[in-house]
Parts: C-alpha cells; sequence; structure tokens
C-alpha cells in the first residue's frame, strides 16, 4: 500500500519505518527540514534502538522516504497516518492540539480523492469529531475523507518492537464496516493475521482507550512508590513487597519498579490532559486520584534532593554532585519531563555544582538545561564529587565496579534512584550507600 505518516518524531519515524518493514511504499512527512534530512540519509533524528538499521534498509531500498511537502504527502497514496505531537499546554494540564489542527487544517485542500487519516497522536476525548470539521470544511473530497483513530502503545525504547507486535490493535471508527476499517484492515494485514487481538471501535472510545491506559499505568508507578513511602516510614523493604505484589497474577510484576518515578512525553502530560477534559465533560470527580497520583510522582523527586541534603550534613550549598543519567528512562536520549534532570535542576537552584552523565541524552540535556555541566565519562563524572545519584538506570552505569570510583570522589556517597545497584557490592567497595525510600 501507499501510505504516509505525517509527523516524524519518536512515533512517527518509528511508525513510518516499520510500515516500510511490513512491505508498504511510505513517504513521511514532516515540518522540520532537519529532521526530514537526517530520515533521507537514514539515520534517525534520536535514539530509538534499531530504528537507524530499519530506516537505512528502506531508505535504501526506495520503500521509505521523507519529505517537509504537504502536496507530496497528499499526493502519496489514500491513506495518511498522523502522529504529530500533542504536548501539555504551557501552564494548563490541558493538551496543546494547535499541530493537529495545523497539520490537518494542511493536508485538508490537497486531498482531492478519496483518503483515510488515521490519528495516532494521544487527544483528549471528543478530538475526532473536531478533525472531521476540518476536513469537510477543506477537503475537496469533502465526505470521502474518512477519519479513523488508531491510538499507539509503544514505549520509547522498545518502539520498533511494540509496533511490528504490539500486544492489541485499537482502530476506531465512526461507523460499522466503513471503508476506512477495511483500509486499515490491509495496511495492518500482517499484524493482524500474526494474531494480534484487534478492536474496532467508536472515535470516544479508541480516544479514551490510549488516556486510560496511560493512566492505569501512572497509577501503577505511584501506587509502589506511596507504598514505598510507607515502607521508609515502617522500616519496610519495598522491593521485597513489589516482588510479593508482583507474584499475584491479578496485579503482575511490570510496571511496578519503585524508584523516582514516571517522567517522559507521555505518562506525565497524558494523565493530566485527562483531568482536564475530564473537567470539561463535567466527570472532573471521577478523576481526582490522578491529581494523587501525579503528586506522589513529583514528591518522589522532592524526596530525592531531600535525601540528597540529609546525607551532605544538611548543606547543599557549594557542594559537588553527580548525577548519572538524563535521559526519563534508559535506553532513550528522550529528555522530556526526565526525573533525573529535574532533581539536576532543583540542585543547581539550591546551590549545588552538578555533573550530569548519560550515555545518549547529553545533547539534548544541554539545549535545555545549560546551567548544568556534563561530561560523557561516568567514571571521570565522580571525580571530586562528594555524593553520587544513580537516576536513570542505563545498564552501562550498573555495569561499572564501584571500586573503580570510590578513591576518585571526594566522599564514596551514592543514592540509588532507581533500585538497581547492587548494595552489597558498592559497600564492599567503600560506598556508603541509600536508596531512595528504603532504610
Ligand atoms: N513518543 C512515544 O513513545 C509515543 C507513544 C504513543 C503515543 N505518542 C503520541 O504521539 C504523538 C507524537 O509524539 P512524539 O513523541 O513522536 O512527539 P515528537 O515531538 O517526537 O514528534 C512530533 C513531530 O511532529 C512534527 N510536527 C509538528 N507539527 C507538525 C505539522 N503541522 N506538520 C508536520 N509535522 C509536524 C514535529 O516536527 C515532530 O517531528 C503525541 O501525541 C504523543 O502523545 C507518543
Ligand atoms: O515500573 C516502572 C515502569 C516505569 N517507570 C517510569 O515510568 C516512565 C515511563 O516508562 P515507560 O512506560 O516504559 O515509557 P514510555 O516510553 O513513556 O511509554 C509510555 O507512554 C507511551 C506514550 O503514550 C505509551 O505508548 C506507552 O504504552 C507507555 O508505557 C519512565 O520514566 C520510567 O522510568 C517506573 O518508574 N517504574
Amino acid at each position: 500500500m501507499k501510505l504516509t505518516v505525517i509527523g516524524c518524531g519518536y512515533l512517527g519515524a518509528t511508525h513510518a519505518a516499520c510500515m516500510a518493514e511490513l512491505g508498504h511504499d511510505v513517504i513521511g512527512m514532516d515540518a522540520d527540514m532537519d529532521k526530514v534530512h537526517a530520515l533521507n540519509s537514514g539515520k534517525a533524528p534520536f535514539f530509538e534502538r534499531d530504528l537507524d538499521v530499519l530506516l537505512a534498509k528502506h531508505t535504501a531500498t526506495g520503500r521509505l522516504k521523507f519529505t517537509t511537502s504537504y502536496a507530496e504527502a497528499a499526493a502519496h497514496g489514500a491513506l495518511h497516518f498522523i502522529g504529530v505531537g500533542t504536548p501539555q499546554r504551557a501552564g494548563e494540564d490541558a493538551y496543546d492540539l494547535t499541530h493537529l489542527f495545523s497539520a490537518v487544517r494542511q493536508l485538508a485542500p490537497r486531498l482531492k480523492s478519496p483518503a483515510v487519516v488515521a490519528v495516532k497522536s494521544t487527544v483528549p476525548v471528543g478530538t475526532a469529531p473536531r478533525v472531521v470539521k476540518i476536513l469537510k470544511e477543506f477537503a475537496p473530497a469533502g465526505d470521502e475523507v474518512e477519519v479513523a483513530w488508531n491510538p499507539e502503545f509503544l514505549r520509547e525504547s522498545f518502539a520498533i518492537e511494540d509496533t511490528l507486535r504490539p500486544d492489541r490493535l485499537v482502530l476506531g471508527f465512526e461507523s460499522e464496516r466503513s471503508w476506512a476499517e477495511a483500509v486499515l484492515r490491509q495496511c495492518f494485514g500482517k499484524i493482524i493475521e500474526a494474531g494480534t487481538p484487534t478492536i474496532v471501535t467508536d472515535w470516544a472510545t479508541a480516544e479514551l482507550a490510549k488516556a486510560s491506559a496511560n493512566s492505569f499505568l501512572a497509577t501503577k508507578i505511584s501506587f509502589i512508590n506511596a507504598m514505598a513511602e510507607v515502607c521508609a516510614a515502617a522500616g519496610a523493604d519495598v522491593g521485597q513487597l513489589a516482588d510479593i505484589l508482583g507474584h499475584d497474577a491479578r496485579i503482575g510484576h511490570r510496571g511496578m519498579r519503585p524508584g523516582l518515578g514516571f517522567g517522559g512525553g507521555c505518562l506525565p502530560k497524558d494523565i493530566r490532559g485527562f483531568m482536564a477534559r475530564a473537567g470539561e465533560l463535567g466527570a472532573d470527580q471521577a478523576l481526582t486520584f490522578l491529581r494523587e497520583v501525579d503528586a506522589i510522582n513529583n514528591r518522589q523527586r522532592e524526596r530525592m534532593v531531600d535525601l540528597a541534603r540529609e546525607q551532605l550534613g544538611g548543606n547543599l550549598m557549594g557542594k559537588r554532585i553527580t548525577i548519572w543519567g538524563a535521559a526519563f528512562k534508559p535506553n532513550t536520549d528522550d529528555i522530556r519531563d526526565s526525573p533525573a534532570l529535574a532533581v539536576a535542576h532543583k540542585l543547581h537552584e539550591l546551590g549545588v555544582i552538578v555533573t550530569v552523565t548519560d550515555p545518549k541524552a547529553l545533547d539534548n540535556a544541554r539545549k535545555t538545561h545549560p546551567e548544568l555541566d556534563y561530561t560523557d565519562d561516568p567514571i571521570a563524572a565522580v571525580q571530586d564529587a562528594d555524593l553520587l545519584l544513580h537516576l536513570t538506570e542505563w545498564p552501562q552505569f550498573t555495569h561499572i565496579a564501584p571500586h573503580r570510583l570510590a578513591h576518585r570522589t571526594a566522599t564514596p556517597k551514592v543514592i540509588d534512584g532507581r533500585g538497581t545497584l547492587d548494595a552489597d557490592t558498592w559497600r564492599k567497595a567503600g560506598w556508603t550507600v541509600r536508596a531512595l525510600n528504603r532504610p
């Protein structure tokens, strides 16, 4: 099939490459010329495992190319996925849908023959009819342009795997057995034939599927972090507690790792956007628990700063703290709402000399946080440090032998914010070890 993907960021570039991998003839369209240039030369403009391999493979075969031109995109085939960003509005909880409506507004006048516009961006429930209204008003093909809602559940760092082998496919349409459904079933044919649960539903349910999935995931993380706070107060071990809970198949071990909490371009803004939308719908009471989920999450960052202060004898001013981690989680260069950088920034504000290291996210971090010091080498980073904070659990950090570090520091003290360092080994290597919310 000939199809396009409009918006080629973390989601869209991955989707475009994976659609080519499925055998489709794909044009990715993005407003950012530098991104398009990188993608056309077979390079991802961000770090996602194996994406470069897929991009190089399919830009070479000619099955995948990228453009900044809406005209070129609109003229290429009849299926247009939209994956532009839907960030949080500055100073508000609600979504900023400017990019989405702008993309639809620019695509619409160029749709001269029947087409399907399949939206993947995460949105507040009730957005689909607003997209339809723009298409009806501006697309020459009018009613022959159908809208499908195809929420995306991929996780960064597993983006290709999650796109090609998703847990489920959700396809939302205005009516049963529409042309749009046939088109999307053809597009995802290989995935559907592989036995992927495929749920065909209405627009609103498809939109809500995404908001509620991310709310559940965020709640699970904040639940275990709330338990961690209680464990800390009661002298219990939250690591063992999480393990015990996870053996109950109804709870499960996944997505319940206690620590510094969630960040990234999705969970934080999606729970806030969901609350804002519920408020508009008069259903705000239903989601007040998400306010607490958000508060528990943000509190872990404050607790980390408090623990750092405590480890430094109550005084942060002028101290040197090294932070392992800038990305919001390992195996990505994404620093959107990164818990590690939030802690780094707060410590800097409190007068600490902060040095940050990360295997992939330093370029991004330097742009948004020029106030911090950076170094590529996690071992050199601890030179003369009064305290080391392990805030993003990259395997590169976990694999460093602590005896190689202790003598470099001013005082060999570490706080593990992700619970993945082997405390015994570190203690044997001469370190004072603390973990967030653990005795
Ligand atoms: N990143 C993820 O893991 C993920 C997973 C599932 C869903 N989502 C959702 O997907 C959407 C995109 O997220 P992302 O992380 O890829 O964001 P991103 O910021 O990485 O990418 C968005 C891209 O859209 C482009 N863009 C913006 N306005 C445009 C326009 N008018 N025309 C063409 N291109 C335009 C930007 O240049 C950028 O490259 C969001 O709604 C997000 O919530 C993201
Ligand atoms: O047990 C856990 C699991 C995750 N996290 C943190 O939670 C955040 C989010 O992690 P993860 O869900 O792996 O990353 P994302 O790539 O943000 O993916 C989420 O957000 C995407 C965008 O909406 C969705 O598509 C995915 O299904 C959803 O998992 C990160 O900061 C993690 O460090 C924890 O603290 N404990």
